[in-house]
């Protein structure tokens, strides 16, 4: 569904600097992977390439056969609006609106029906099991209720793709299970396919497959046998390795 050839990304002009060198990667439709790596090794470039926030130097990437870096401004508005879905460390909701006013904004700005709205709005608030926050303003809600939130304006017009970047990042434990367990359900019972940056090894270890980069390379992959405690130490000891590499230079 999601494939990535040769991508390159070079920042800067007059000092340049190669943030990714040469990435191939294949996303099956509703797979869940996981992106780890050290500190500025190419996560969130690699991320923003695929959320067409910014384009490759060269390579392609594709999400079922359309480029969107071959598209127009306008097209690409559209591009990212219908067939993707971002959920972030910071949560991105509108403070002062409420919870269903953020929920259903992504189909406000597409200019849906109110009915098609109500609909879709119900359906991924029972999903998540919001329903009981949707009057509620965003600045009185938990932080674990908002990443839910967040997460079902992520999903509320089924995007082909979901790109979450730390999604625990700003959470507790007992949210970050919550949040987790969630996009896991989401993954297995809805066939979502989710892309997931993340430095914490529990939230990874929910993921199916896990890639890791280093200075701008793919290094490494892991599957997720069904035994999350188990992946869970695979995904240390990789990540173990990886830090041993980065001490010895
Ligand atoms: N807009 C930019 N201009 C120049 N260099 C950049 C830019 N964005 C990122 N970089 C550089 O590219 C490299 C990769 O950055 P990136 O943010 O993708 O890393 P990361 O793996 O997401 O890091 P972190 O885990 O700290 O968020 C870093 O060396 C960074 O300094």
């Amino acid at each position: 569904m999601l494939k990535i050839n040769n991508v390159t990304k070079t920042y800067g002009d007059s000092v340049k600097y190669q943030a990714l060198k040469g990435i191939d990667l294949e996303v099956k439709k509703g797979e869940f992977v996981g992106v780890m790596g050290p500190s500025g090794s190419g996560k969130s470039t690699l991320l923003n390439l695929i959320g067409t926030i910014d384009k490759p130097t060269s390579g392609s990437i594709t999400l079922d056969g359309s480029e969107p870096a071959k598209l127009n401004q306008e097209e690409l508005a559209k591009f990212r609006r219908n067939q993707l879905g971002f959920v972030f460390q910071s949560f991105n909701l509108m403070p002062t609106l409420t919870v269903e006013e953020n929920i259903v904004l992504p189909l406000t700005l597409d200019g849906e029906k109110v009915s098609v709205m109500k609909k879709a709005l119900y359906e991924v608030a029972v999903t998540l099991g919001i329903e009981s926050l949707l009057k509620k303003r965003i600045a009185t809600i938990s932080g674990g209720q908002a990443q839910r939130v967040a997460i079902a304006r992520a999903m509320i017009h089924q995007p082909k793709l979901v790109l979450a970047d730390e999604p625990t990042g700003n959470l507790d434990t007992k949210s970050s299970r919550d949040v987790m367990g969630l996009l896991s359900r989401l993954n297995q019972e809805e066939e979502s396919t989710i892309l997931m940056v993340t430095h914490d090894p529990f939230a990874a270890s929910y993921c199916e497959k896990i890639i890791f980069i280093k200075d701008g390379e793919l290094v490494q992959e892991i599957y997720n046998n069904g035994n999350r405690r188990e992946f869970y130490d695979v995904i240390l000891e990789n990540l173990r390795q990886l830090e041993g590499d980065v001490d010895e230079i």
